[in-house]
Parts: C-alpha cells; sequence; structure tokens
C-alpha cells in the first residue's frame, strides 16, 4: 500500500480532466470508459482550482468539485455558498483520509473566499457531519394513487381563469430561469442554477448516456403571467384486462403561487391512462397532498434529509437571516475544523432583523456548528436537538427560546440535486 505521504492531494489543470472523469465514473460505479461527447459537454464544469483529485503514481483515484452557489437564508436573502459535489475515492484507495484531506483544503479556500456556507447533498449520511455539516432540509416523495384520489374526472383545465399549455424545452429555457428567480426569493433552501443547469435539464447538453425527454407544461395565471412549470414522463403499462396502468413520474415542477401548484397538480393528475403519479422530491410541507379530496391518496414514498449546509462564518449566516420574534441568544458553538467556533450573540429584533457578533457573555447554548447549520434554516428544533443530547441548554428554557427565533412557519426545501 502507498503510504498517505506519497499521495498527492491537489487541484487538477485541464490536461488532467479525463483521467479526474474517468475516476469520477469509478467512485459512482458508472461505466469507467469515456464517452467524448459527455466529456465535451462536462469540461463546461471545469474551473481552475476547484477541482481537486489525489494521484498515486500519476493514476487519479480520487475526485472533489466545489463550484460557486448562492443559497436562499430564511427571509429571503441568497448567500454565497461553496457546492461540494463529485466526490467519490477509489474502492483501492478507500478509508486512507482522501476525502478528509480533500475537504479540508475545499473548506479552508471556501473561507479564504468569503463564502457564508458550504453546501452539498450527502450520498449518504454518516459521511459529512465529522467535517461540520448538518443536515439542514428534508425531501419528501409522494406516490399518488390517482383513482383514489377523489378528483372529478370531468375536469377539462383550471378553474381559477388561468391556463396549461404543453411546451418545448426551448420555452423552459426561456421562462425557467425566471421563474426559478422567483422561487429563489421566498423559498428558504433554494439554490442559485446556472444556463447550464437548464441546457442540462432540457438535454441541449448531455451529461448521461440516456436523457429521457420529458413533456413540459406551462401555467400562466389569468393574467398571462408563468407562474409555474412542470418536467415529466410517463410509462407505457397495459393491464391483463385491457386497462391503461400509466406512472408520470415528475422530473421538476416549480409553481410560484398555490393557484400554480394547484394547477399543475391537478394537470398531472387528470391525464388520461394515468393511475399513478410520482412526485419527485418536494418540501415535506408541500401543500400537495391537500390540493386532493382525499389527501391519503398521496402516499409517502420517500422521506430523507436532502442539503446539508456547513456555516464558515457564523456572524454572516445569522445576520443574512431573519427572525420570527424578538429575542437575545448567546451561543457557543465548537468546530472541531477550526473554522466557525466561538461564542455569538445574536440580538433579534421585532421587524424580523438580525445582529450578531463575538461576545464573552455566559452561553445559552451550546453546540456544534453541525447542528447549528440545521438549526439554520429553520427546520430544526433545539427543543429536540436538546432531547438528543445534541444542544446542551445552559440556561433553563434556552432551547425553546431558540425555536421561538430559529423556526419558520413553512419548511425550507432544496428541489436540486448537485
Ligand atoms: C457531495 C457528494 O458528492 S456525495 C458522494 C460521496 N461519494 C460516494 O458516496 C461514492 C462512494 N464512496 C466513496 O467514494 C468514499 O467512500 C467516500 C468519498 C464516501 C469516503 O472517502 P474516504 O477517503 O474513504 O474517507 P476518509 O478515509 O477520509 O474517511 C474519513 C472518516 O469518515 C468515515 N467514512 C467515510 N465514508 C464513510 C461512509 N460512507 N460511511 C460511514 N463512514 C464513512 C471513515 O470511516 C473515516 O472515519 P474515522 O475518521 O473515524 O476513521
Amino acid at each position: 500500500m502507498t503510504s498517505r505521504a506519497d499521495i498527492d492531494v491537489r487541484p487538477i489543470d485541464a490536461s488532467e480532466f479525463p483521467d479526474w472523469q474517468r475516476a469520477m465514473n469509478i467512485g459512482f460505479l458508472h461505466r469507467p470508459t469515456l464517452d467524448e461527447e459527455i466529456l465535451d459537454a462536462r469540461r463546461a464544469q471545469f474551473t481552475p482550482g476547484r477541482s481537486t483529485a489525489a494521484f498515486d503514481g500519476g493514476r487519479c483515484v480520487a475526485t472533489f468539485r466545489s463550484f460557486a452557489q448562492e443559497l436562499t437564508a430564511v427571509g429571503g436573502a441568497a448567500v454565497p455558498a461553496d457546492a461540494v459535489t463529485n466526490v467519490t475515492v477509489s474502492p483501492t484507495h478507500r478509508r486512507r483520509g482522501l476525502l478528509t484531506r480533500m475537504m479540508a483544503q475545499d473548506l479552508a479556500a471556501a473561507k479564504e473566499r468569503g463564502d457564508v456556507v458550504a453546501t452539498l447533498i450527502a450520498a449518504e449520511y454518516p459521511i459529512y457531519g465529522r467535517y461540520g455539516f448538518g443536515p439542514a432540509t428534508w425531501a419528501t416523495e409522494w406516490t399518488i394513487d390517482v383513482p383514489r384520489a377523489g378528483l372529478d374526472p370531468r375536469w377539462a383545465g383550471p378553474e381559477d381563469g388561468g391556463r396549461i399549455d404543453l411546451v418545448d424545452a426551448e420555452d423552459v429555457r426561456k421562462h425557467g430561469p425566471e421563474l426559478h428567480e422567483r422561487l429563489r426569493r421566498s423559498q428558504p433552501g433554494v439554490v442559485s442554477r446556472d444556463e447550464l443547469w437548464w441546457k442540462v435539464t432540457t438535454g441541449a447538453v448531455r451529461f448521461h448516456a440516456t436523457f429521457h425527454e420529458p413533456y413540459y407544461v406551462i401555467y400562466r395565471s389569468a393574467s398571462g403571467e408563468v407562474e409555474g412549470i412542470a418536467a415529466y414522463t410517463a410509462d407505457d403499462k397495459w393491464g391483463d384486462g385491457k386497462q391503461p396502468l400509466n406512472t408520470v413520474r415528475v422530473k421538476w415542477l416549480t409553481g410560484v403561487t398555490p393557484a400554480a401548484e394547484r394547477a399543475l397538480w391537478r394537470y398531472l393528475c387528470s391525464i388520461d391512462w394515468v393511475v399513478a403519479v410520482k412526485t419527485g422530491y418536494r418540501a415535506p410541507d408541500d401543500l400537495l397532498p391537500h390540493f386532493l379530496p382525499d389527501p391519503r391518496a398521496a402516499a409517502v414514498t420517500t422521506h430523507a434529509d436532502w442539503l446539508w449546509v456547513r456555516i464558515l462564518d457564523v456572524v454572516r449566516a445569522l445576520e443574512a437571516r431573519t427572525y420570527e420574534a424578538a429575542g437575545s441568544l448567546v451561543l457557543e458553538v465548537a468546530d472541531a475544523g477550526g473554522l466557525a467556533g466561538g461564542r455569538y450573540r445574536l440580538e433579534a429584533s421585532a421587524d424580523g432583523a438580525g445582529t450578531c457578533a463575538p461576545t464573552t457573555d455566559n452561553p445559552d447554548l451550546s453546540l456544534d456548528v453541525a447542528e447549528l447549520a440545521t438549526l439554520w434554516l429553520g427546520d430544526e428544533s433545539a427543543v429536540r436537538l436538546a432531547a438528543l443530547g445534541r444542544v446542551r441548554e445552559e440556561r433553563a428554557g434556552a432551547a425553546r427560546q431558540a425555536d421561538a427565533l430559529l423556526r419558520t412557519s413553512r419548511r425550507p426545501w432544496c428541489p436540486d440535486i448537485f
């Protein structure tokens, strides 16, 4: 076995990209051979200094990439984020500390750049907590049993004066970005999408060998404004009795008003032949089940942690978000990574604004930086974390007070995988 010191961990240059991509395919159990068209397409994601590798004897055995992203905080402000992705270590080199080395380099660089948080979607739950990441949003998928939903089968379109139209990929690339920007301004947990995201999602740029072209529908309100878009595919299944038994799979659905959401879900549940709709990953408190006369027709098929957040700058993170109540709280934040630890006083005012500064006052709550990330987007309860022993109350009642300040009436949601 090569000794730890012989394995070089460093950013790659453009000429090393094919070797890096091959290693990533191996780590993700994809085909190890490279398709030139896909390789060329993926080169568009290469930013010097942000793709790291480990090399053993000249061969790439681990990959790591980060890119500039914005994450919506509670209240709608966007914070600069270091989005981590493409993390792999070849099976021949696992559990020798390569991920730990790549992560340490990347987080230090992100801190230096001034990113407020780092983000990622974890392949497996146990990997990233040790690096100060905490699960900050959750995702729920429902499968709707359409015949049980109690919907009127005579539905012929939205009753609110709006309309739904099938459109092509070009329309999605035209209207999608502005719609997403609207969502981003109002929904904590949403991340920014660049132009490449829209090209990949609509098949204009291929990142995978197969692309199942979806159907696209746009919802326009009575005044003609685009308020929702959905992308979905359908299978082709028939029962023995010559009944259609098709399932619709929603690739993504963005609605910026409840009317748009209602109309798009209603549409999807009204397509002839369709008996089941798989919703894709939604916010756990999505309105969807309650658009159905019988909400039990929507059964939860997946419920899991989704976006993980690592706070790099406690002061800016806490000042970027708004608060549900006025109050003051001193947090003792432990950070084994040495990036964001310390004691901070948060002051929230009645108008929702917050200020934060280092303090030497007695702490109200002690917690790890990973737990702070979990609380920061408003989804988790400090009372619950205290019960689990993951947050310590230094003053009786402090966890309850933290919940009054930090928790939000609607849950955060990250619709993207990256
Ligand atoms: C954001 C994303 O890209 S998510 C995708 C992550 N990638 C994958 O899941 C692909 C398959 N897995 C892998 O490539 C690798 O196993 C990785 C990247 C998850 C881990 O890489 P490694 O180099 O083996 O991790 P490293 O040796 O630095 O481990 C550090 C610690 O984390 C632990 N650890 C690492 N991976 C896991 C895991 N999957 N489950 C549980 N513990 C883990 C190690 O045991 C070690 O613990 P220790 O410090 O107590 O000894």
